[in-house]
């Protein structure tokens, strides 16, 4: 976890960004089930996230992995009922998981305020805790090969916000979030350490409006307020930007 892991690719356009992360993205299952038989992936939401995943969905190159080996996690979650359209979970479902051959046993869906936990955020979180502790190894998370992120203009990842309580939390790899300055305020997140057992982080982010964000992560400055400058995967951090999202560099 070193500053020399941590790599730049920028890219023309959001949509280069999203067809080439896609591509990366089939590689590295490929690779990880090649070297391990099965992958850890962990999605994001936002919407370079979902281009990404719509640009995997249109892929020929899909067929190169074998989907019912990849286990599905979410870094973060908007703690809405099971299929509202606002869900991360149900936009991934719509832009790629309803085309795709998976065994429902190994997408690992995020607690929503309709299920066993009703709206008790702090159970459904302690609850994904518990699954990713159970796919850990021994650790609290599995080594995800691949953890995406997208960021905001405030750069935040997942839903740990500037400033904001939930942010410096090591005593799960989950927490509730209350109030978050994005709609709609209840989420649950990955907190930094479960971020950190990622062997690869891949930060993706297009627009202008996330130049200033990009530079001050790229340069792993103060974390509380910019949280995305400290995440970091033990083997590669990848930032996958477009041109746009560069002009602070
Ligand atoms: O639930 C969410 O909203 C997210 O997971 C969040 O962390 C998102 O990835 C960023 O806010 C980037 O979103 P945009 O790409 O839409 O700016």
């Amino acid at each position: 976890m070193t500053r020399e892991t941590v790599l730049v690719v920028r890219h023309e356009s959001p949509e280069v960004l999203a067809a080439a992360t896609a591509g990366r993205l089939l590689a590295a299952i490929a690779d990880a089930q090649a070297a391990r038989g099965l992958a850890h992936v962990s999605l994001t939401g936002g919407t370079i996230g979902g281009k990404t995943l719509a640009a995997v969905a249109a892929s020929p190159a899909r067929e190169s992995v074998d989907w019912k080996r990849v286990h599905l996690w979410w870094s973060d979650e908007r703690f809405l009922p099971a299929g509202d359209p606002e869900r991360n979970a149900t936009q991934a479902q719509d832009a790629l998981l309803g085309a795709l051959d998976l065994d429902p046993a190994t997408v690992h869906l995020p607690p929503a305020s309709d299920g066993p936990d009703g709206d008790d955020l702090d159970a459904a979180a302690a609850r994904y805790a518990a699954e990713l502790l159970q796919f850990g190894a021994g650790a609290e998370a599995p080594e995800f090969d691949v953890l995406l992120l997208g960021m905001g203009p405030d750069g935040h990842v997942a839903s740990l916000f500037p400033h904001h309580a939930g942010l410096g939390r090591d005593d799960s790899s989950v927490v509730g979030v209350r109030e978050s300055p994005k709609p709609p305020p209840l989420r649950v997140s990955f907190t930094f350490g479960a971020i950190a057992r990622a062997r690869q982080v891949w930060l993706v982010a297009a627009g202008a409006e996330k130049a200033a964000a990009v530079a001050r992560g790229v340069a792993a400055g103060d974390v509380s307020e910019t949280p995305a400058a400290g995440v970091f995967g033990t083997e590669r951090t990848l930032w996958l930007i477009d041109q746009a999202a560069a002009t602070d560099l």
